[in-house]
């Protein structure tokens, strides 16, 4: 559910203190300027799927972001694994560069968000009326909610020196997410825009993707206070591998069209290496399940 309806009602925060109201008028959707605004985000989502809005939050904000991102990273699970764009398993009916045979290695590590306290700023911000109602608006559709799961809807993913998130699709439809600390090299967010569709998979040109043909794909100069909403059902994407000497961090704020979402238990096990007790009680005919984790 969205902010607004919680109770109790989450302490008033100044919005001004985290976002450039200036720039994101998002306490005036709709004057002149907020409509402009949510204007651009469609068009870019509408165009490729992707919606960048650079210096998003305050430097003090995120200043305070990257530092609780940086405090809490050490209890992040890490997770190594090799995987193909698909979470799925090698087909050896298919020749061995056919992207389902295309292993890549991955390790990525989450904070689950029952660790992220409620003073935080980035819980803060995930939790803001104005910026859910935004995210709303800028997506164009009916209803938001929060995910209601206590370790995935608020995530810090956390990429270490070394590391990569290879070439995949997201599970869900989009992710709303922000970078709180930048690499000193590497970890650029690269996708090849609508490359897949619900008509084909498109084999062929993904496998050239795959094997380093950088025609289809963009790559965005993210920078730490930068918002990004990213619909990843069909834009393959990928995040390069992070160089020098520190970690790369990014906030995944969690959100759903429907209500009560709650990622399955053995998803969670594997993404957070354990349980909240709400995924204890999950039965196997319960509701539709999700997060906002690419598997
Ligand atoms: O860390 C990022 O910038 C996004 C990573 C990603 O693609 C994902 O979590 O699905
Ligand atoms: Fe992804």
């Amino acid at each position: 559910m969205l902010a607004e309806d919680r109770q109790p009602a989450p302490a008033e925060v100044d919005l001004g203190g985290l976002i450039d109201l200036e720039r994101y008028p998002l306490d005036r959707l709709d004057s002149p300027e907020g409509q402009a605004l949510l204007a651009r985000c469609r068009a870019s989502l509408a165009g490729d799927g992707c919606a960048v809005l650079p210096s998003f939050v305050r430097p003090e904000a995120l200043r305070a972001m990257g530092e609780e991102t940086h405090r809490l990273a050490p209890g992040a699970h890490i997770n190594d694994t090799q995987t193909n764009p698909y979470s799925s398993d090698g087909d050896p009916e298919l020749p061995e560069d056919h992207p389902r045979n295309v292993f890549m290695d991955r390790s990525n590590g989450f904070v689950g968000g029952d660790l992220i306290g409620q003073e935080t700023a980035i819980r803060q911000l995930y939790h803001h009326p104005a910026f859910q109602r935004f995210v709303q608006r800028a997506m164009g559709v009916e209803e938001l909610h929060e995910y209601a799961d206590p370790l995935g809807g608020l995530v810090i993913n956390v990429l270490k020196p070394g590391c990569q998130h290879p070439w995949h699709y997201d599970t869900n439809e989009f992710v709303v997410s922000m970078m709180t600390r930048a690499p000193e090299e590497g970890g650029l967010f690269q996708y090849a825009p609508n490359i897949r569709s619900t008509e084909s998979e498109n084999y062929e040109s993904v496998g050239r993707v795959l094997h380093g043909d950088e025609a289809p794909v963009k790559t965005l100069q993210l920078k730490p206070g930068d918002l990004q909403i990213f619909f990843g059902r069909y834009s393959l994407h990928r995040v390069s591998r992070v160089g020098g000497e520190k970690d790369r961090h990014t906030v995944i704020f969690g959100f759903a069209r429907e209500p009560g979402m709650i990622a399955r238990a053995a998803r969670t096990k594997r993404i957070f290496g354990r349980l909240h007790p709400i995924h204890e009680a999950e039965t196997a005919d319960g509701p539709a399940r999700s997060d906002s984790l690419a598997d």
